[in-house]
């Protein structure tokens, strides 16, 4: 099949390596020094999945309408990207588009720009780094999760699902918008380490910050609880958990993070966030844990340890210096 990766970064890379591995004929679109490199010597993929090359094609645009799209950017670029690429000939409406990111947007927005497409989400647990062109290594193997809407996974969403199993492990998943919430909640493991530097691993090791790790993530699940949200089943975590959790003394709430960090491994992951700093790029976090704080913000819910992350993760990107975690959990206090 003929599909195209738009943003072949470390998720993007990943898919693209693992398709093109499975025998599909994969387009990728990159920029810069990403496309350079890939153009030049293939997309070179380590770690849980094997070690592979994938000689993809390599553009900055797609270059022919592919039979289906994966749209693999940081949420802040998804939009733009898919606008560069829908001057192809034939256009991209029409084409099954599956949304590889994190967030809550990321769908609803390729189902307005693209409204003759079938458009679902990808939920990724895996953890792909890469802070070198060409290079993507994977630290945690696991599998994604795939769906749209709120009901149980249709028959398209079982279709895609079993073609893509054929390269990488994908589960077809109920209740997805119930279940980017949980991934949400998982995603407040990237702040503190782009924040710090240091690895989730490390991270959720340090008994403060893992303290402020679980305020954030229960102040995001009183905020999903307050929209009326069922948090999807998603590795282990549920609607049922999720609520105990919020309920639960805060020291035995770290629970939660432990187990994420159990089940992440012991191979050192910077988390998705980080990497961009570490490349010197705008970071997601405004889609992370600032989407918590506006989300909090309109259902009448106080968030001050999300609000200070995310203003912390923007500060590390305007000064290119991590703070030490003492620093960091001061000012993180002072706010909340
Ligand atoms: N990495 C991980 O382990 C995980 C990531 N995720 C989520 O998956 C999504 C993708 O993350 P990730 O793979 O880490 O992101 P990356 O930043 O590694 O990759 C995104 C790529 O898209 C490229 N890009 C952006 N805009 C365009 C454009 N207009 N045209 C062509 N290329 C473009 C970027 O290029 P440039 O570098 O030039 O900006 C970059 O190479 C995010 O939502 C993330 O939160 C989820 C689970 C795990
Ligand atoms: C689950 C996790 C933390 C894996 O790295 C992720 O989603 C990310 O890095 O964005």
């Amino acid at each position: 099949m003929r599909i195209a990766v738009i943003g072949a970064g470390a998720l993007g890379g990943t898919f693209a390596a693992l398709l093109s591995r499975a025998g599909h004929e994969v387009e990728v679109t990159a920029r810069g020094a990403q496309l350079k490199a890939i153009r030049a010597r293939g997309i070179r993929l380590s770690g849980g999945f094997g070690e592979s090359t994938a000689l993809v094609t390599a553009s900055e645009t797609v270059s022919a309408r592919p039979e289906l799209l994966l749209l693999c950017t940081k949420a802040q670029d998804a939009e733009a990207a898919l606008r560069q690429n829908m001057g192809v000939p034939g256009g991209l409406d029409g084409v099954p588009v599956i949304v590889v990111q994190n967030g809550l947007d990321g769908v609803a927005m390729a189902e307005r720009l693209l409204p003759a497409s079938d458009c679902f989400g990808l939920l990724a647990i895996i953890a792909a780094n890469y802070t070198t062109p060409g290079e993507v290594r994977i630290t945690t193997a696991a599998p994604s999760y795939l769906g749209r809407g709120s009901g149980p996974a249709d028959a398209a969403t079982r279709h895609w699902q079993g073609m893509l199993s054929a390269a990488v492990p994908v589960i077809a998943q109920d209740n997805f918008v119930g279940a980017q919430w949980t991934k949400l909640i998982v995603n407040m493991l990237n702040g503190l380490p782009a924040i710090t530097g240091l690895t989730v691993q490390q991270v959720v090791a340090h008994r403060g910050l893992r303290l402020a790790m679980t305020r954030s993530m229960r102040e995001a699940v009183m905020v999903g609880i307050a929209k009326g949200v069922r948090f999807g089943a998603l590795q282990g975590l549920g609607n049922a958990r999720l609520r105990f959790f919020s309920q639960m003394p805060i020291a035995l709430g770290q629970v939660l993070p432990l187990s994420m960090k159990w089940r992440m491994g012991n191979v050192p992951n910077l988390g998705s966030t980080q990497q961009s700093l570490r490349r010197g790029q705008p970071s997601e976090i405004d889609f992370l844990n600032g989407a918590i704080v506006r989300e909090g913000a309109a259902a009448g819910i106080r968030t001050p340890v999300n609000a200070a992350i995310t203003a912390l993760v923007h500060e590390v990107e305007q000064s290119g210096e991590f703070l030490s975690p003492e620093r960091a959990l001061a000012r993180i206090a002072a706010a909340a």
